[in-house]
């Protein structure tokens, strides 16, 4: 069996390697020249755990290639996956230039039945878009040649974006056509031993599925720091609170960590592109309103508490940033908290010296020298005022604090994730600001 996958970004990239891990031939293909040449010679352009191995040993074997070449690609392929980017339009919803530009060299090159599956996070009604925008070129080349079309967002994390793909917790698939769903199934049955399930629906509501899952995400993390916040106003302790709501199994205990408000590439446009295409149906979200002015006014939190601790006065200090990524084992800084805090670290006449163990490459395409970088954690506190946890790296969890009360000028943390134990900070007469807990102050 054969496919094709359009867009070598986190989705693409990983589809398509663990699509050829069940022994698939699999094509990936990108308009972005540097991308595939780097592809080729062996290297991958993003950071993600255990990716490298995978698309080594599937290079190796011979079933996994890469070509800016979308025309040979398709020759023999069942299926072609649309994983192309769809970041907000300024208004808020999903521009969908670069999905209907693929859909359409797809029309332009198609030469057999195809199954034309979008991956992309898409706004409902966009399938009905792919398929006329198909459709357009085959009728412009007077040929007819017959395809399906079906919706199979993902649900893959960043940081364990092949883990997630290669055990799902399930895979939805909306098409009305029989023959898509036959290829679908065979192209998904090697993830699905663990008994997981594949959910076949119309196009709407599988389009709509992945909308409403980040969503819904979105929503327990602003509830979540919401709590938090108004656990510091009363005194309470918002790890004690998670704990005690997060053990009834109708609540669950996962995604109920508090911190410097969400980021990256999908929550924040996601939720935004829903709110708009309510809107655009004159069904206001309410709901999702809150959570994203709730997110806007939590990537300040941190900065408060500095801004708080200080006395408003900022300027000349300089601050250790221990993490840039907008989350651990990723060096994507898309909607990243910590470009939040430092632009207004900077705006307070602050300074900013950075470690992050992934991304700082990324960060420092971002943010050229505004901010300084640093070989380490440690050497990021040298005569620092203070340390800002934004990422909860593992290797973060745990540091010498012996060590770095001799390099810090200031003994304080802090901390937007909650990885430290007050109990120790307190011994060692650390001051430490956590997020929905007493601060402790020496
Ligand atoms: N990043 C995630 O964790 C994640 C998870 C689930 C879903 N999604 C969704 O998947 C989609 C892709 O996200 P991503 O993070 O992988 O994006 P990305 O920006 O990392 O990659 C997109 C790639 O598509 C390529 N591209 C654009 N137009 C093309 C064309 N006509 N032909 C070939 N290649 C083309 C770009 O050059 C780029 O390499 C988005 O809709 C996103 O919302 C992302
Ligand atoms: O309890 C939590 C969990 C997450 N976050 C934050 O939420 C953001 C997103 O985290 P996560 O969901 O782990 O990463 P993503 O890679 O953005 O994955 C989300 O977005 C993808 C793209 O749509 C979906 O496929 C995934 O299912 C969905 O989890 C990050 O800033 C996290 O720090 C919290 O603040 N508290």
């Amino acid at each position: 069996m054969k496919i094709t996958v359009i867009g070598t970004g986190y989705v693409g990239l990983v589809s398509g390697t663990c699509f050829a891990e069940t022994g698939v031939q699999v094509v990936c293909v990108d308009v972005d020249e540097h991308k595939i040449k780097m592809l080729n010679n062996g290297k991958i352009p993003i950071y993600e755990p255990g990716l490298e191995d995978i698309y080594k040993r599937n290079v190796e074997k011979g079933r996994l290639s890469f070509t800016t070449d979308l025309k040979s690609s398709l020759e023999n392929s069942e299926a072609v996956f649309i994983a192309v980017g769809t970041p907000p339009d300024e208004d808020g919803s999903a521009d969908l230039k670069y999905v209907l530009g693929a859909s359409s060299e797809i029309g332009k090159h198609m030469d057999h039945y195809i199954v034309v599956a979008t991956k992309s996070t898409v706004p409902v009604g966009t399938s009905v878009k792919v398929k006329a925008a198909i459709q357009k070129e085959l009728q412009k080349r007077e040929v007819e040649i017959p395809f399906d079309v079906a919706s199979n967002p993902e649900f893959l994390k960043e940081g364990s974006a092949v883990q997630d793909f290669l055990r799902p917790d399930r895979i939805i698939i909306g098409t009305e056509s029989e023959q898509a769903i036959k290829v679908m199934k065979k192209l998904y049955k090697p993830f699905l031993l663990n008994g997981h399930p594949i959910l076949f629906m119309d196009i709407t509501s599988s389009e709509m599925t992945k909308y409403a899952a980040n969503s819904m995400l979105a929503t327990r993390i602003s509830f979540i720091n919401e709590i938090a916040n108004l656990c510091e106003i009363v005194g309470a302790d918002i790890d004690a609170v998670r704990r005690g709501i997060g053990s009834d199994p109708r609540i669950g205990n996962k995604f109920l960590y508090p911190g410097t408000g969400y980021g990256g590439s999908c929550f924040p446009k996601d939720v935004q592109a829903l709110i708009r295409t309510a809107n655009e149906k004159g069904y206001p979200l309410e709901i999702l309103k809150a959570v994203e002015s709730v997110n806007n006014r939590q990537k300040s939190t941190l900065y408060q508490k500095i801004f708080n601790h200080f006395g408003g006065k900022l300027k000349g200090l300089k601050f250790a940033m221990w993490g840039l990524a907008f989350k651990p084992k990723t060096d994507d800084m898309r909607e990243a908290p910590s470009l939040v805090i430092i632009e207004k670290l900077i705006e307070a006449g602050a300074e900013v010296v950075a470690y992050d163990p992934v991304a700082m490459k990324e960060a420092k395409r971002i943010l050229g020298n505004k901010i300084g970088y640093a070989k380490d954690e440690y050497d990021a506190c040298i005569d620092s005022d203070g340390i800002i946890l934004v990422t909860e790296w593992p290797e973060f969890r745990l540091p010498n604090f012996r060590v770095l009360e001799r390099l810090l000028k200031n003994k304080i943390i802090f901390d937007g994730r909650n990885i430290y134990d007050r109990a120790e900070l307190e011994e060692m007469n650390f001051t430490y600001y956590p997020i929905g807990r007493k601060p402790v102050k020496s």
